[in-house]
């Protein structure tokens, strides 16, 4: 298979040899004690040098190797060079060894029958941005989504600080998680809550009483405030929680494709609180305005139990 893989496969191997990249900058601009803070709409919308420095890396990268494809990042640049030593062109291995679900086999950088069917590349260099400049690190994670016919395909997460308990840099720090549905998840092992239990996971920085009440109605036996839409993705696949509500406009298109593409490969789900799914096209709008709902099992429990006050609020 590695003779010729198909364009996606590559895609994603890039996107993964660009993540480990990208988590390896988030670490040294965290050292080099200068993170670069600028507020975007307020306190709680930040930009940092290494969200900048990585969405440069990234974007350059997935770029040069696939000069066709549609890429859309979180973070307004100005046009400028991006450094040679930002750019990566290794691919993983791993993935170029896989076989591509037969459905995308065909698939071209760029589709010329209908420009509603290309390759999207959604890009949230950093996630959790909020939280890396409290130093709360375990919660920041690097997304590179791949969307085509306006559907998550496939997805990448980098945890840049992934076991950074432990202590100095080493081989250890970081860890890399992908999937495609139709192939599988890879990085992590899948666990689940034990039966019955409901674990709750939500923002801690953007909250609100939709959201408060939201939670509060889904009769959770536990909740968990954390940072990052990717990190409480994690969550999921890993048992720590059942579900990921947040009832409110605040996540956008590049927070939610790479965790919804992980998420479908394990037989999870994620759609907005009226239970619909997203669409991921490139025209297509980028804020999640009816919020994000995603569970890894009884997806239908926590859409039964959203109150109609807060549907009528969000509207998609
Ligand atoms: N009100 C908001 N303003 C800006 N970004 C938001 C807002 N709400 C959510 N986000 C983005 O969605 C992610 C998940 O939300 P939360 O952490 O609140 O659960 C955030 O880390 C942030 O991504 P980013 O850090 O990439 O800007
Ligand atoms: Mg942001
Ligand atoms: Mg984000
Ligand atoms: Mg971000």
């Amino acid at each position: 298979m590695s003779g010729n893989p198909a364009v996606v496969m590559r895609l994603v191997a890039s996107a993964y040899a660009v993540a480990e990249k990208a988590g390896a900058i988030i670490r040294r601009v965290l050292h080099s004690g200068e993170l670069g803070i600028v507020e975007k709409t307020g306190a709680n919308d930040l930009q940092t040098l290494a969200d900048r420095l990585v969405q440069q890396s990234i974007c350059a990268s997935l770029s040069k190797s696939f000069p066709k494809i549609t890429i859309i990042g979180e973070e307004d640049l100005p046009e400028e060079a991006v450094k040679e030593d930002l750019i990566e062109s290794s691919q993983s291995e791993e993935i170029l060894q896989k076989s591509c679900p037969l459905e995308y086999s065909a698939l071209k950088e760029e589709e010329v029958r209908h420009r509603d069917f290309r390759l999207v590349v959604w890009v949230d260099p950093l996630d959790g941005t909020k939280e890396y400049t409290e130093g709360l690190l375990d919660h920041v994670t690097v997304l590179i989504g791949i969307a085509y016919g306006g559907k998550a395909i496939a997805g990448v997460i980098n945890q840049p600080f992934f076991n950074y308990q432990l202590g100095t840099e080493t081989a250890d720090m970081g860890r890399t998680l992908w999937g495609m549905p139709g192939l599988g998840a890879f990085g992590f092992e899948l666990q689940e809550v034990p039966d019955g239990r409901r674990i709750v996971t939500t923002t801690r920085s953007h909250s609100n009483k939709l959201v408060t009440d939201t939670v509060d109605a889904m009769e959770p036996h536990d909740v968990i405030r954390v940072g990052g839409a990717g990190n409480k993705i994690v969550q999921l696949v890993e048992g720590k929680a059942s579900a990921y509500v947040f009832a409110s406009l605040g996540t956008k298109k590049w927070d939610t494709c790479a965790p919804e593409a992980i998420l479908h490969a394990v037989g999870g789900k994620l759609t907005d609180m009226h239970g619909s799914a997203l669409r991921y096209d490139a025209n297509v709008k980028h804020m999640n305005s009816a919020g994000v709902l995603a569970t890894l099992r009884n997806h239908q429990y926590y859409t039964s139990k959203v109150p109609q006050s807060v549907l009528q609020a969000l509207k998609p």
